[in-house]
């Protein structure tokens, strides 16, 4: 169960002035295996609002807590967080482009060295890209990538999964599997959280939530 309460954020413009992004806002992800579609207008601050949820942010107001814990926000908590029960799925994929698609993977998942390795490939063939193990990052297609940052988010089968735009570069039959993969986690009891702008992908989740005046708004479920 992951909360967010009476969250406030103020950003600073490029001109210098300051803009509140974010005024008590809050935010819950209680079932176990549920999902949320985040929706919102460029520059909403739906980006922003991952980062916090995956510790990345620590510069904001109110509370944010993991099964009722506030979590602390110092930086080794915060990465601790991250890496036992956080997988994101970043905006701009961020791989390392001088190792593998492998060790890309491997960058994501946690315990024993060969076990890892085998469920590295396994999410790699999930994802449609068994025998893309040795290739760089530079050689890779924009969707290609992308599924390289998917099999590296979900190879530690987290707890929670933070995806930002996780299909927006994909083709609708690649994106089905995707979301047909997410929903194989959700039934182990995967949360997942995904901005999107897509309402196909919004329409896969079990609730959306509309970002807009600061806060976050329940919508009705797309049919
Ligand atoms: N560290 C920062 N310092 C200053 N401004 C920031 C910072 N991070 C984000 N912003 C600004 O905050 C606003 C919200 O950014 P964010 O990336 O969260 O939006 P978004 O809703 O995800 O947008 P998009 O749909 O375009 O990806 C933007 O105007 C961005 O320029």
């Amino acid at each position: 169960m992951i909360t967010l309460e009476h969250i406030g954020k103020t950003i600073t413009e490029p001109n210098g002035t300051a803009r509140v992004l974010f005024e008590d806002l809050s935010f819950a992800l209680v079932e176990p295996g549920s999902s949320v579609a985040v929706l919102g207008r460029s520059g909403s601050g739906k980006t922003t609002l991952l980062r916090i949820l995956a510790g990345l942010d620590t510069r904001f107001e109110g509370t944010h807590r993991y099964h009722g814990a506030a979590l602390s926000r110092r930086y080794e908590d915060m990465a601790r967080h991250r890496r036992d029960h956080i997988g994101f799925i970043t905006q701009h994929y961020d791989l390392l482009g001088d190792r593998s698609v492998l060790s890309n993977v491997l960058m994501g998942a946690r315990g024993r060295r060969s076990a890892e390795r085998r469920r590295a490939s396994e999410y790699l063939e999930l994802v449609g890209l068994t025998g893309f193990e040795r290739k760089r990052p530079s050689v890779l297609s924009g969707g290609e990538a992308q599924r390289v940052a998917i099999a590296r988010a979900l190879v530690s089968e987290p707890a929670v999964i933070l995806a930002d735009e996780p299909t927006g570069a994909l083709d609708e039959d690649t994106e089905e599997a995707v979301l047909t993969l997410f929903r194989t986690l959700q039934d182990r009891g995967c949360q997942l959280v995904i901005v999107t702008h897509s309402e196909r992908v919004a329409r896969h989740c079990d609730a959306q939530l509309l970002l807009t005046d600061r806060a976050l708004t329940p919508l009705p479920t797309p049919r």
